[in-house]
C-alpha cells in the first residue's frame, strides 16, 4: 500500500473544510490522503490591519516552504489569497470548481436594512479588505467603515456583539461553513466586484513530481480556470495582491459572452475606474491584461500610484 497523500491546510475552520473537500475529491478518484495543518502567520498576527503587516503571502508562505521541502504533497488554498506568481518549482495543478464569487451582506441583531442602501446614515460597516473599503466609500461615503479580523466565526461574533452593525463577507466562505443564514443580501456584478479568483480552492503541487500532478489534475475544473485565469492576469499586470483596492469579475452576458469586469478604486472610495472586456476563450490571460492596461491608461496609474506613496507595503502580494 502506498502513504496516505499529504495535503498541507490552514488551521482555520475554513481552511479545513477547503481541505477536507479536496480529500473527498480525491477519494473519489480513488486516492487516500491525510491532512497536516499550519497556523500562519496571517492567522497569528489579528491586532493589526492586514494591509499594515505588509509581508508576502502571509497565509501561505509557511504551506509552501513545507511543499518545496517534500514535506507534503500538496497544498491547499483559497485562491483569492494566492499571490499571483507562483514560487519557483511549485504551481496550480488543480483549480476547483467554483463556488459563488459575491461578497454577502451580513448584520448584527436589530439591523433591519436588507442592503448596503438601506443602512441607516453613519452605520458602521466591518471589513479588512481594501478592496471592500474603498468600493464601501465611493458607493456610501457616509458609513463609517470599521476594521474586523479574524476567521469567518471571529468576524460573525463581533457582528453579533455589535461592533459593527453589518459586514462584508464571502458569500463562498460562509456557505461552506454552513453559515448561508446569515447572509442578508449579496453584492452583484458589475455594481459591486469580488476579489480576483473569490470562491476558487486552488491545490498546489511542486512542478516536479510528476506522478502528484497526474493524481491531482484530475481534480481541475476548466471553465472554473478560464474565468479566474482572466482575473488573476488582471491584477498580476497591476501589480497587485489581494490587498489592493483590485476587484474582479466574470459574467457570463447572452449577448457577448464571458465578461470579465474590474474596478481600480482609491481607498477612499473618491476616485475609482471600471471597465469590461469580452474574455477570448482561447487566450484569457490576454484578456485579462488587456483590461488591465486599459484601466490603467484610464486612470489606475495614478490611483495605484497614490497608493504606493501612502502605504508603501500595499502593492506587495498578500493576501486577506
Ligand atoms: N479573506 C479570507 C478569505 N479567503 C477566502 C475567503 C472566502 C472563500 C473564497 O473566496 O474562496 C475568505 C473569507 C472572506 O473574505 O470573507
Amino acid at each position: 500500500m502506498t502513504a496516505p497523500l499529504r495535503i498541507g491546510t490552514r488551521s482555520s475552520e475554513l481552511a479545513l473544510f477547503q481541505a477536507r473537500q479536496v480529500a473527498s475529491l480525491l477519494a473519489a478518484h480513488g486516492v487516500e490522503s491525510e491532512l497536516v495543518t499550519y497556523t500562519t502567520i496571517g492567522d497569528r498576527i489579528l491586532d493589526k490591519p492586514l494591509s499594515a503587516i505588509g509581508e508576502k503571502g502571509l497565509f501561505t508562505a509557511e504551506l509552501e516552504a513545507d511543499l518545496l521541502a517534500g514535506r507534503t504533497d500538496c497544498a491547499v488554498h483559497s485562491l483569492k489569497d494566492l499571490p499571483t506568481a507562483d514560487p519557483a518549482g511549485l504551481f496550480l495543478v488543480a483549480l476547483l470548481e467554483r463556488e459563488d464569487p459575491r461578497d454577502a451582506f451580513v448584520t448584527r441583531p436589530g439591523i433591519t436594512a436588507t442592503t448596503l442602501a438601506e443602512l441607516p446614515e453613519g452605520a458602521k460597516v466591518g471589513t479588512s479588505s481594501l478592496r471592500r473599503r474603498a468600493q464601501l466609500r465611493a458607493l456610501r461615503p457616509d458609513l463609517e467603515v470599521c476594521e474586523l479580523r479574524g476567521n469567518v466565526g471571529t468576524r460573525l461574533r463581533k457582528i453579533d456583539e455589535g461592533q459593527v452593525d453589518a459586514a462584508l463577507l464571502a458569500a463562498a466562505g460562509l456557505r461552506r461553513l454552513g453559515l448561508g443564514h446569515r447572509i442578508v443580501s449579496l453584492l452583484n456584478a458589475p455594481e459591486w466586484l469580488g476579489a480576483p479568483g473569490q470562491g476558487c480552492i486552488a491545490v498546489q503541487a511542486r512542478v516536479s513530481d510528476e506522478a502528484m500532478v497526474r493524481v491531482l489534475q484530475q481534480l481541475d475544473h476548466a471553465p472554473t480556470r478560464l474565468t479566474v485565469t482572466a482575473e488573476r492576469s488582471l491584477l498580476a499586470s497591476l501589480e497587485g495582491g489581494c490587498q489592493v483596492p483590485i476587484g474582479a469579475a466574470t459574467l457570463d452576458e447572452p449577448e457577448y459572452g464571458l465578461m470579465l469586469h474590474a474596478i481600480i478604486a482609491s481607498v477612499d472610495g473618491e476616485t475609482a475606474v471600471r471597465g469590461g472586456l469580452p474574455i477570448n476563450v482561447n487566450d484569457p490571460a490576454a484578456s485579462g491584461r488587456e483590461l488591465a492596461r486599459q484601466l490603467h491608461a484610464a486612470g489606475g496609474a495614478a490611483i495605484l500610484e497614490e497608493l504606493r506613496a501612502t502605504t508603501p507595503n500595499v502593492l506587495k502580494d498578500g493576501a486577506q
